[in-house]
């Protein structure tokens, strides 16, 4: 059995009460949710331990200006390269190994502190990973300066002020002068400025422009990249013939320089196009190895999914440590009962209820992540390095499908938690040093960037009913990863009835995983109809899918993200020590049960069950669940937390001691007892009382 000796044990206190009452070894669960990887674990706590005694890294009781939270997050990051966790043997390591120990480097910082983990995510790995995929030889000393180096911090600028989600319709423009041998790159108006650039607003030298490359005979060939200088890297002033600006402040992530840029007629060389897939000859003459322009821009921006893996990566540590503070505050809060035997607001079913499935959505997420990040690096390894993968382009097209329903699904279940858990913690809760608020505000733009959710899910139900439609036609599906497979059989699927008598039998694996399957074929087969009586009707297919996304596409989209993370999480528990199976096998069912009760509707619009049972017997066992998940729940937790220090919060310390923390912060807060420097303008000089 592995060492883990490393993981600092965990101070008694008032939580020893229900630590004892355990089934598992929390250190032994904190390693399974690291995918058994004992290396990764390690460096983990490395970071964590290092940063801790480094002052730069200090927490400040009170928020700094958003001017000094950019400049403290790009310190932040200028130190955590110098401290060169990413080691020159992690560098030149195979493709998933780097990008696995880059991931836990990100998670690591994304604990502590958020802001910082997406200046590197963008500046760094973003920026790097794109120059491997979409540049040549020629771009290779830009990849080592950011990436080997680390002397160069970047940006990626695709959204501009009138246009986000539609990429296609971008305008700024990048035009082919075979006279000078350059683009010069153009802002139209204002609406083409590029906008919500992180890191551009004060600190990136470069950024990864996506702009319509035009040639001298006046063709527009599309989105391409493009690696465009915007500032001199001593000086730090912008470039002539650009316009730059700070975003401003934002409702989180205010460590992060948001920028906007509009260009007037800016030059580079041609040498700055990306051309792996396409180039322009020093004559102007544009070569593609696509005769798809929509395709260059779809493996553009397949480079996004490492991205939107590592968000999803990012939530499951803010759930992680939302959920600790909210348990660790229930265990030792008390409420009610007789003076001297108060009940711990653990024991109410009603505040198990609404903290437990988050803590199974933490622990489900996190194995499901874990897992298909090893399967997702694997095969990009296999391609990169010119190995036959089967089937290379529909296990493309199927984990694009996967990362876009699942961010939106991790990404909105996180912010539910973090707000449910913050009311949850009552009015301590509403403390800025109870960390839920920051939690929750620099987690919430991840709805949002590297893919609007709406509309980010609207592609997997792109793919999942060209399946379906297959499945009905040909009786073939293009599913590598067996995500749906059971689709050939999906009328046999639809004949599922419930016909369960007892909680017992729906806390299995099988009620739980038939019953998803019949949702899927029961939501992909309304949606199929719904789409072709829009398409019957005349209308266009973009027409007609806009009329089928509610109550349909989004819900089946939804559906199809749970099921994933609940089959790959199976996947994982199989192989995981059998003293810890038992717990995991309550979180499978909880996770389960908790979110088939949010589609009580469709199980019965569609007849999978008549009558009043399957409602009763559903929510009956999600609160015998939680019941049972109660001894272990504050060691689960043990195991999903950070340290304290990056926990940072007053009512989650591993301790327990809430009363004494929250004196000794309130006491330290500084000027808590003097009298308000503004205290003259308050006075009534006339008052005689
Ligand atoms: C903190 C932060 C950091 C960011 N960092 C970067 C960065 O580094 N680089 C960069 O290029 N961009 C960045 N962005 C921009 C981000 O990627 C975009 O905001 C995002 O893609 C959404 O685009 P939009 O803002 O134009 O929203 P819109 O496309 O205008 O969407 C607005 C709303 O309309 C809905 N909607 C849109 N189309 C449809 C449709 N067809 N059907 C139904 N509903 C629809 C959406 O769901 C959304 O709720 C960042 C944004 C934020 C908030």
């Amino acid at each position: 059995m592995e060492d883990l000796s490393f993981v600092p044990d965990l101070p008694s206190g008032p939580l020893d009460k229900y630590r004892k009452t355990s089934s598992f070894d929390w250190k032994r669960l904190k390693l399974a949710l690291e995918g058994d990887n004992i290396e990764l674990l390690k460096l983990k706590y490395k970071i964590w331990l290092t940063l801790e005694k480094d002052p730069l890294f200090a927490h400040s009781t009170v928020s700094p200006s958003v001017d000094e939270q950019k400049r403290i997050t790009q310190l932040q990051l200028k130190r955590i390269n110098e401290y060169r966790f990413h080691t020159t043997e992690m560098v030149n390591s195979s493709y998933s190994r780097r990008t696995r120990t880059i991931m836990t480097i990100n998670e690591a910082v994304q604990s502590l502190n958020p802001s910082v983990s997406v200046k590197m995510a963008i500046g760094i790995y973003l920026f790097s990973n794109a120059l491997l995929s979409l540049g040549t030889e020629r771009h290779h000393k830009f990849y080592e300066s950011t990436f080997v180096k680390r002397e160069t911090v970047a940006s990626f600028a695709l959204t501009e002020i009138a246009h986000g989600s539609d990429a296609r319709l971008m305008r700024t423009t990048a035009t082919y002068d075979p006279q000078h041998k350059q683009f010069v790159i153009h802002t139209p108006d204002f609406e083409a400025a590029k906008c919500w650039v992180g890191n551009l607003g004060r600190t990136c030298t470069h950024t990864l422009l996506f702009a319509q490359l035009i040639t001298p005979d006046g063709t527009n060939h599309g989105l391409h990249g493009f690696l465009v200088p915007i500032r001199n890297p001593e000086t730090m002033e912008t470039n002539p013939g650009l316009i730059v600006g700070d975003m401003g402040e934002k409702i989180g992530v205010n460590g992060i320089d948001n920028g906007f840029i509009m260009f007037n007629q800016y030059r580079i060389p041609r040498e700055n196009l990306l051309n792996r897939t396409a180039d322009v000859t020093e004559d102007g003459v544009y070569e593609s190895s696509f005769s798809d322009p929509s395709r260059i821009l779809g493996a553009a921006l397949e480079n996004l999914s490492a991205g939107r893996i590592g968000i999803m990566q990012e939530s499951c540590h803010s759930i992680a440590s939302a959920v600790t503070i909210a348990i660790r505050y229930a265990a030792t809060r008390m409420q009610f009962g007789e003076r001297d035997n108060e009940i711990p607001l653990i024991e109410y079913e009603l505040h198990q209820w609404r903290l437990f499935g988050y803590v199974s959505a933490a622990v489900v997420f996190r194995m499901y992540i874990e897992n298909f990040a090893k399967i997702y690096l694997d095969i990009v390894e296999k391609s990169n390095s010119g190995m036959k993968v089967d089937n290379l382009s529909e296990a493309v097209s199927e984990i694009h499908a996967m990362v876009s329903c699942s961010k939106p699904l991790l990404t909105w279940t996180v912010l539910a938690a973090a707000q449910q858990c913050r009311e949850a913690c009552g009015g301590h809760g509403y403390l800025k040093c109870a960390n839920l608020g920051d939690i929750r505000s620099n987690h919430e733009a991840t709805v949002t960037y590297e893919g609007d959710n709406n509309v980010l899910s609207q592609q997997t139900g792109n793919w999942l009913l060209r399946q379906f439609e297959s499945a009905r036609g040909s009786r073939s599906v293009d599913s590598p990863l067996h995500t749906v497979a059971f689709l050939l059989d999906w009328e046999k699927c639809l004949a599922a009835r419930f016909r369960c008598t007892s909680t017992q039998e729906l806390k299995t694996r099988e009620f739980i995983i038939t019953t998803y399957k019949w949702l899927l074929c029961w939501l992909l087969k309304q949606t199929h109809e719904k789409y072709e009586a829009q398409l019957a009707k005349g209308l266009s297919k973009f027409e007609a899918r806009t009329k089928c996304q509610v109550y349909k596409w989004r819900e089946l989209t939804k559906t199809y993200a749970e099921y994933l993370a609940l089959i790959f999480f199976l996947e994982s528990l199989d192989k995981k020590d059998k003293e810890l199976q038992p717990v995991l096998e309550t979180m499978f069912c909880l996770y389960g049960l908790w979110s088939l009760d949010q589609h009580l509707v469709e199980l019965y619009q569609g007849g999978y069950s008549q009558g009043e049972s399957l409602a009763r017997l559903l929510r009956e066992a999600v609160l015998q669940l939680c019941a049972a998940l109660q001894p272990d729940v504050v060691s689960v937790v043990d195991a999903l937390a950070p340290t304290d220090f990056v926990l940072n919060s007053v009512l989650g310390k591993s301790d327990g001691n809430l009363y004494q923390n929250l004196q000794k912060a309130f006491f330290s807060q500084p000027g808590a007892f003097e009298r308000a420097a503004w205290w003259r303008d308050i006075v009534n000089v006339r008052s005689k009382i």
